[in-house]
C-alpha cells in the first residue's frame, strides 16, 4: 500500500498547543509558567480558578499533558509492541476488512461511487437527507459485526497490556492504532470504500487526496465521561460510526466550520442510529450532550490529506514545523520543498 513507504509527521505545535483543561472546558497553550500565567490568570479567575494553589495544579497538570504528548509517539510504539506480543483477540479475524462486515447498502453506494459517471448530485440522491448542511448520514456496518467488535473491544479492556486514550478530550476509548487495526482495517476501508464517497462529498477538503487516518473508538457510560465538549477534529474527513450499546439520548450537535464565531452560529442535533455513521467535514464545529442511560461507544475516524494539511496545519493555522513520528503521526509529509535531503521527499 502507497501509504505503508512513506513517512508521516506531527507539527511541533502538538506538544504545545490546544491542551484542553476539562474541569474549565478551556483549550490553552502552554510554552512556559510565566507564559501561562500572563495569557490565562485572568481567564482562569472568571472560571473560579482563583488562589495561587489553584493555578498552580492546573500548570502541573498542562505541564504533564505536554510531557504526555513529547513521549506520545515512543511510549504509543511501545504499547503498540507490547499489545502485539501480549495480546490474545478474542475474534482475529475482524482485524481484517471484510465486505461481509459492511451493510449491503453501503457497498451498493460505494458501488456508485466508483463508477465514472458518479457525480455529488446522484450521491446525494442515494443517502438520505443530511441531518446538518453537509452532514451525510450512511449505512455502514452490520450489526453482527458492531456486536463483534464492541465484544473486542470489551475484551481488551479486561486484558493487563497497557492503554492509552484516544486524545485530551475524551477519557476512555481505545486507540484502534495501538491494538492493530490499521493495516488490515481501516486503510482498505479508507482506501477502497471511504474515499470514492468522500472525493466527490469534500473535494475541496482534500477527500479525493486522504492518505492517512486516526481511528479511535470513544467510550461514555453513566459512572465515566457523559459528553464531549464542542471542538474541531485534527483531520480533513471525519467518520463516526455508531457501535451501540443501549443507551440514551448523547445526540451530536454540528455549528459551522472553526473560523465562524459562535455567536454567528445554528446547531443542528443529530441522533446516533447503531450501525449507521455520520460524515462530516472535520473542522465543522461539533459536540455531544449528555447520555441519560446505558453507554455510547462510537468509532471515530479523522481521515487526513496531507496535501491540504502541509500547507496548513489546522491546529495552529500556520505551515506545519514537522517533528518525527511513528506510523501515521498527525498525518503531515514532508515535500522536497520542506525536507530536501529526505529519500521520501
Ligand atoms: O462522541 C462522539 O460521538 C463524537 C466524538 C468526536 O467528535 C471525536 O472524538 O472527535
Ligand atoms: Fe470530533
Amino acid at each position: 500500500m502507497e501509504s505503508e513507504n512513506r513517512r508521516f509527521f506531527y507539527c511541533s505545535c502538538f506538544s504545545s498547543e490546544n491542551i484542553f483543561l476539562s474541569r474549565y472546558r478551556l483549550h490553552v497553550h502552554f510554552e512556559s509558567h510565566q507564559q501561562f500565567r500572563r495569557d490565562y490568570q485572568e481567564v482562569l479567575r472568571r472560571c473560579d480558578c482563583v488562589t495561587d494553589s489553584q493555578i498552580e495544579d492546573v500548570i502541573k497538570e498542562v505541564s504533564q499533558e505536554v510531557e504526555r504528548r513529547q513521549r506520545l509517539s515512543v511510549t504509543s510504539a511501545e504499547r503498540a509492541a507490547v499489545i502485539r506480543d501480549m495480546y490474545r483477540p478474542l475474534h482475529p479475524h475482524i482485524y481484517h476488512l471484510k465486505e461481509s462486515f459492511l451493510d449491503p447498502r453501503f457497498t451498493q453506494v460505494v458501488e456508485y461511487c466508483r463508477s465514472s459517471s458518479a457525480t455529488e448530485q446522484g450521491l446525494s440522491n442515494l443517502l438520505e437527507e443530511q441531518p446538518a448542511p453537509r452532514v451525510f448520514r450512511l449505512p455502514v456496518f452490520n450489526r453482527s459485526f458492531c456486536e463483534q467488535l464492541l465484544e473486542e473491544l470489551e475484551h481488551f479492556e479486561m486484558s493487563a497490556v497497557p492503554k492509552g486514550r484516544p486524545n485530551t478530550m475524551n477519557h476512555h476509548g481505545v486507540l484502534l492504532d495501538e491494538l492493530g487495526f490499521d493495516e488490515g482495517f481501516f486503510t482498505p476501508l479508507r482506501e477502497q470504500y471511504l474515499q470514492p464517497l468522500t472525493s466527490l462529498l469534500y473535494p475541496e477538503y482534500g477527500g479525493g487526496s486522504l492518505d492517512s487516518h486516526k481511528a479511535f473508538v470513544v467510550k461514555y457510560n453513566m459512572k465515566e465521561d457523559l459528553d464531549l465538549s464542542y471542538h474541531y477534529d485534527n483531520a480533513e474527513v471525519t467518520l463516526n460510526v455508531s457501535l451501540g450499546k443501549d443507551f440514551k439520548d448523547g445526540h451530536l450537535y454540528f455549528g459551522d466550520m472553526r473560523q465562524v464565531p459562535l455567536s454567528d452560529t445554528e446547531c443542528y442535533e443529530v441522533e446516533h442510529r447503531v450501525t449507521e455513521g455520520l460524515l462530516h467535514r472535520a473542522q465543522h464545529m461539533h459536540g455531544a450532550l449528555p447520555i441519560s442511560s446505558g453507554q455510547r461507544w462510537n468509532l471515530i475516524m479523522w481521515m487526513r490529506a496531507s496535501q491540504e494539511r502541509n500547507t496548513l496545519c489546522p491546529m495552529c493555522n500556520r505551515k506545519p514545523t514537522l517533528v518525527e513520528g511513528h506510523g501515521f503521526a498527525d498525518g503531515f509529509t514532508a515535500t522536497p520543498t520542506l525536507c530536501p535531503t529526505l529519500p521520501v521527499c
